[in-house]
C-alpha cells in the first residue's frame, strides 16, 4: 500500500493498493452520517463499503445515482440534496463517493455545494477514476451546453483506490482510463510510456505487472501539479492536453462517448497542433498515433464533425474571450501553450485526425 501526499490548503492522502478498503474509515475521520453516493449498476461494489463504513460506527445511507456520465446531471444532483436535506446531513457529516470518475465527479459537487461544502471522501472503481477523476479537487456536471460547465474545486478529504475492484471493470472503460496514464506519460512523465509501449497488452490488463506503477506515478504526476496549482491558475493546465476537442467531441456524440477514448483522440490533434506549429517533429505525432493504437484507443473521428466541434470548442475553459488556447507540446514532458492558433491551422491540424 502507498499513501501520495497531495498538499495545498486542505492537504490530504491518496491512499493506492490492493485490499486497501479497510482504511476508509481512518479518511472518513469525525462524523455521524455518511451519505454514500454509488452508481446504481454497482451494488457489489458499494456494498462492501457501506459494510465496513457501518462496521466503524457510522450511520451510513446509500445513495444510488444512474451509471456513468448520465449521473453528472442537474436533476440527479437536485436529487442528492434532497436525500442529503432528509437525512439531515451537517457540515460534520461526510459523502462518499464510489464508481467511476463520472460518480465521484457528482458525488464531489453535491458536497461541495451542500451548506456550502461538507467533506467529500472518494472511492474510485475506474482506472480512470484513481488516476485522474478522484485526484484534485475538479467537480463538476455537464449541461447540454458544454461539459463540466457547472462545477467547483473542491479537494476530496481523501481518497482510497483499490486496485482489486478494477478486475470487474468493462475492457474498453478500463482501456479508456489508459488515456488519461498515457496523457501523464506525454507531458511530465516518460516512464509511463516507456512502460506502455514495452508490453501495450499487459497495460490494457488490471492485472498487468506494470498496473501499480503506472497509476502511482500518474496519481504522483497528477498530485505534485494540483499541490502546486488547484485553481489551475496556470501549470494545472497541463492536465488538460487533448481535452479541448476531446469535450468537444462528448458533446457533440451527447456523453455517450467514453471520455478516455476523447482525449486519446483530442491528444493527438493537439500533437498535430504542435507539429504545424514548429514545435515538435512528426515522430512524435507518430509516438501518440502508435502508443494509443497498441492499447486499442481511437486516434482519428469524424471527418464532417469538424464545424460542429469547431463550435463546440468556443466555451473551452482555457479560453480568454474569443482566443482559443491549446495545451501542446515542446517536447516528451514539456507541455507549452499555443494562444489564438488561427483557423487555418485549426483545421489543417483536424484533417489529419480524420477519418
Ligand atoms: N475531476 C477530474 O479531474 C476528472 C478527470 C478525468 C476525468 N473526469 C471525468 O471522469 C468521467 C469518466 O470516468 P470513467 O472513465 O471512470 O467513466 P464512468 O464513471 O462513466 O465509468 C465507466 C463505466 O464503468 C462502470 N464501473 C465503474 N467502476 C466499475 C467497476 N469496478 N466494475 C465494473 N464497472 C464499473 C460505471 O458504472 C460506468 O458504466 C468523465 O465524466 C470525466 O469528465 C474528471
Ligand atoms: O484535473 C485537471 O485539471 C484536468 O484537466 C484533468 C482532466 O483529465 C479532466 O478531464 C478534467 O475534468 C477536465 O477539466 P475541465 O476543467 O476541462 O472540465
Ligand atoms: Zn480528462
Amino acid at each position: 500500500m502507498s499513501r501520495i501526499k497531495v498538499g495545498g490548503e486542505t492537504p490530504y492522502d491518496v491512499v493506492v493498493g490492493t485490499g486497501v478498503l479497510g482504511e476508509l474509515p481512518s479518511l472518513v475521520g469525525e462524523a455521524r452520517t455518511v451519505a454514500v453516493v454509488h452508481a446504481e449498476g454497482l451494488p457489489e461494489i458499494a456494498r462492501p463499503v457501506c459494510h465496513g463504513l457501518t462496521g466503524a460506527g457510522y450511520e451510513v445511507h446509500p445513495l444510488p445515482v444512474p451509471d456513468g456520465e448520465a449521473g453528472k446531471d442537474v436533476k440527479v444532483l437536485a436529487g442528492l440534496w434532497s436525500a442529503f436535506a432528509r437525512l439531515g446531513m451537517t457540515r460534520t457529516d461526510v459523502v462518499v463517493g464510489v464508481g467511476g470518475g463520472a460518480t465521484t465527479d457528482l458525488a464531489g459537487f453535491a458536497a461541495a455545494t451542500w451548506l456550502r461544502g461538507v467533506r467529500a471522501v472518494l472511492v474510485p472503481t475506474t482506472l480512470l477514476g484513481m488516476v485522474d477523476a478522484a485526484v484534485g479537487g475538479k467537480t463538476a456536471i455537464d449541461i447540454p451546453e458544454g461539459k463540466n460547465l457547472v462545477g467547483a474545486f473542491h479537494p476530496p478529504a481523501g481518497v482510497l483506490c483499490d486496485l482489486t475492484t478494477l478486475v470487474t471493470v468493462p475492457r474498453a472503460d478500463y482501456v479508456s482510463g489508459l488515456a488519461e496514464v498515457i496523457k501523464a506519460g506525454f507531458i511530465a512523465d516518460p516512464r509511463i510510456l516507456e512502460l506502455v509501449e514495452d508490453d501495450p497488452e499487459a497495460a490494457g490488463r488490471p492485472d498487468g505487472p506494470h498496473t501499480l506503477e503506472l497509476a502511482e506515478r500518474a496519481i504522483a504526476m497528477k498530485a505534485r501539479v494540483v499541490s502546486a496549482d488547484l485553481r489551475e491558475s496556470g501549470l494545472r493546465e497541463i492536465l488538460n492536453y487533448g481535452h479541448t476537442l476531446a469535450h468537444a467531441i462528448e458533446k457533440v456524440e451527447g456523453y455517450r462517448f467514453r471520455h478516455g477514448d476523447a482525449v486519446a483522440i483530442g491528444m493527438v490533434y493537439a500533437a498535430e497542433l504542435s507539429r504545424l506549429a514548429g514545435r515538435i517533429d512528426a515522430g512524435l505525432v507518430e509516438r501518440h498515433r502508435a502508443i494509443l493504437t497498441a492499447v486499442g484507443l481511437p486516434t482519428s473521428y469524424v471527418t464532417e464533425a469538424w464545424p460542429g466541434l469547431r463550435d463546440a470548442m468556443r466555451i473551452d475553459k482555457k479560453a480568454r474571450g474569443s482566443r482559443l488556447r491549446f495545451v501542446v507540446l515542446d517536447g516528451v514532458a514539456s507541455p507549452g501553450r499555443l494562444e489564438d492558433p488561427g483557423e487555418d491551422l485549426l483545421k489543417t491540424a483536424y484533417e489529419r485526425v480524420a477519418r
